[in-house]
């Protein structure tokens, strides 16, 4: 007999599976005119409808018993109350104090933070207002038109998603640009469409030691005291990092380097002084509404019961259809063409905090752990992949999300994006019977053999399961609820299968061999011996194609 706590409740959910066999969700909504209701929770506008997924009555009491089994809610404790929750880097995980809105103190190792936070931010912000409206300018006066973030990572994402899904909501402000991937097409190409008198540079990096982030920031640099000489660069640089010192190093002024703590982790940091090009993008009260947003979802978290408790609910609803039904992956897709990097952003979220094969104690997990995440705007995706999603072999639970009302776009428009959603998760959910497809074709004058050929290619089997999120609009208070909604649900099912969602050793190996091999990989006069022969055989080919 097992000693995990949550070996008990695991059994009961594969149990009840088996108990529902193939039940199909169609048949529960025919049977339920209340399912709707029974199945789905709200925070204000915000609707979170889960009819859709493969649950009945009896499936969400033993998930709420797996919860309580883990202990969710005494480790929620633990997150809130600062303590160390990330263990293996000996920090808390307290971004919720950068958008604690409460005027009530936040302790982390004993000290109430938040006069600290509230300073901060009041410095990036009051910043972020006088680029925007021109009492900071460049070296020759100029007002700054543009403003690029040079990050990676959690410092790109955040405010790359965010900057692009609220776009609406920037008025006249100077333009956002995020560059990010060491590739010198993604700073070259984005230098070509810029005025270097008119563009101020953030430096985004928490270690401030990135390689890509510094190869970049170097490159910038390079291209302001190329074209507006060295003495420019202080006026055309800022930086926001944990590690001031290094800020120093590279000749940022101080009073441009905003600066974040230890226990904010990097994707988990778009509530801090990283959001600096979005505030500056969609101004301060824009930026504080996401603020807002998030802390709304905060209050909710620690303190609705489990069974309205929205992110408990993903997060359990993501362990049933992970590791009860073993689904491998993990469909976003919002109906909303600016939410076109929340999937990119939901990776980072999700997979580096929850890709983990170990538990906290170090010993290897007992269950699969975060699924493949990834998405697409609808109604783009639905003429691209959706026919796996419809039809394929492997079962992929979705979450849509819509708003009611466009933030900007022509009504008309908005009314086809939400029936085109409402449409897919329907035909997901209810799918189409051999012999209502037969019935269809015979309708159209089919003969027997016609239909016998055609009709399994146009059976649904349905039962495909899907969440969907429903607000009044996408604006900034919205968006902040939707990112914390994810992070809590992330922390949920990270106490659900035991891991630290906070590290990311896994992300290590990777830069090591990096920094052994790129010496190897710019001077063709160094040895390749001792490398295996793969990447020996590669790099001997490029140095080839470079002879000839
Ligand atoms: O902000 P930094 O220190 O440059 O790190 C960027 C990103 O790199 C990672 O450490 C690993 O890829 C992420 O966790 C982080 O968001």
């Amino acid at each position: 007999m097992s000693n995990n706590p949550s070996a008990a409740a695991f059994s009961a959910l594969n149990a009840h599976k088996t108990h529902l066999g193939s039940t199909h969700v169609a048949e529960l909504f025919a049977h339920n005119p209340l399912r709707f209701q029974h199945f789905h929770a709200r925070l204000d506008d915000l609707l979170f409808d889960y009819s859709k997924q493969r649950v009945t009555q009896a499936t969400m009491p033993l998930l709420f018993d797996l919860a309580r089994a883990a202990d969710v809610e005494g480790r929620r404790k633990a997150l809130f109350a600062g303590e160390i929750v990330n263990t293996t880097e000996g920090r808390a995980a307290m971004h919720m104090a950068l958008r604690n809105m409460s005027g009530k103190p936040i302790m982390i190792e004993g000290r109430d933070v938040m006069g600290d936070v509230a300073a901060e931010r009041d410095k990036y912000l009051t910043f972020a207002t006088k680029v925007r409206d021109g009492t900071l300018r460049g070296t020759g006066g100029a007002p700054f038109t543009d403003v690029v973030n040079i990050g990676i990572g959690g410092s790109d994402l955040g405010p790359a998603m965010a900057a692009r899904a609220l776009s609406p909501f920037g008025g006249d402000g100077p333009r956002p640009h995020f560059v990010s991937n060491v590739d010198g097409a993604d700073l070259g190409d984005t230098l070509k469409t810029l005025d270097p008198a008119r563009t101020l540079f953030i430096i985004s990096s928490k270690t401030f030691t990135t390689q890509e982030t510094m190869t970049n920031a170097a490159s910038a640099r390079a291209f302001v005291a190329k074209a507006l000489g060295e003495a420019a660069v202080g006026d055309h640089f800022a930086a926001v990092s944990t590690k001031l010192d290094l800020v120093a190093k590279f000749g940022i002024k101080s009073d441009r380097v905003f600066g974040f703590w230890d226990w904010v982790g990097g994707r988990y940091s778009i509530w801090s002084a990283i959001g600096l090009a979005l505030a500056i993008s969609i101004g301060r009260e824009n930026f504080e509404a996401f603020l807002h947003g998030a802390h709304d979802v905060d209050t909710h978290f620690t303190d609705a019961p489990l069974d309205k408790n929205i992110p408990v609910l993903m997060a359990l609803l993501g362990v049933w259809n992970r590791n009860v039904w073993f689904y491998g992956s993990h469909a976003v897709i919002p109906y909303d063409q600016r939410m076109g990097r929340f999937s990119a952003y939901l990776q980072q979220l999700e997979m580096e905090s929850n890709g983990k094969s170990v538990t906290r104690a170090g010993e290897p997990v007992m269950h699969a752990t975060a699924p493949v995440i990834w998405g697409e705007p609808g109604t783009n995706g639905q003429h691209a992949f959706f026919q796996m999603l419809h039809q394929g072999t492997d079962i992929i639970p979705i979450d849509f999300m819509v708003a009611a009302e466009p933030t900007d776009a022509d009504p008309h428009h908005h009314d086809l994006l939400v029936a085109n959603c409402l449409a897919q998760s329907e035909a997901m959910m209810r799918g189409r019977a051999r012999d209502e497809v037969e019935a269809i074709l015979r309708k159209q004058g089919m003969s027997d053999s016609e239909i016998t050929k055609l009709a399994p290619h146009k059976v649904f089997a349905g039962n495909r399961p899907s969440s969907t999120f429903m607000y009044r609009r996408l604006d900034p208070r919205t968006l902040g609820r939707l990112v914390a909604l994810y992070e809590h649900k992330v922390f949920v099912q990270s106490v659900i299968w035991d891991i630290n969602a906070f590290d990311q050793w896994g992300v290590e190996l990777g830069k090591e061999l990096c920094n052994r091999l790129a010496p190897i990989v710019s001077d063709a006069s160094q040895p390749t011996e001792g490398l295996d022969a793969s990447t020996a055989g590669l790099i001997n080919y490029r140095r080839l194609m470079g002879e000839g």
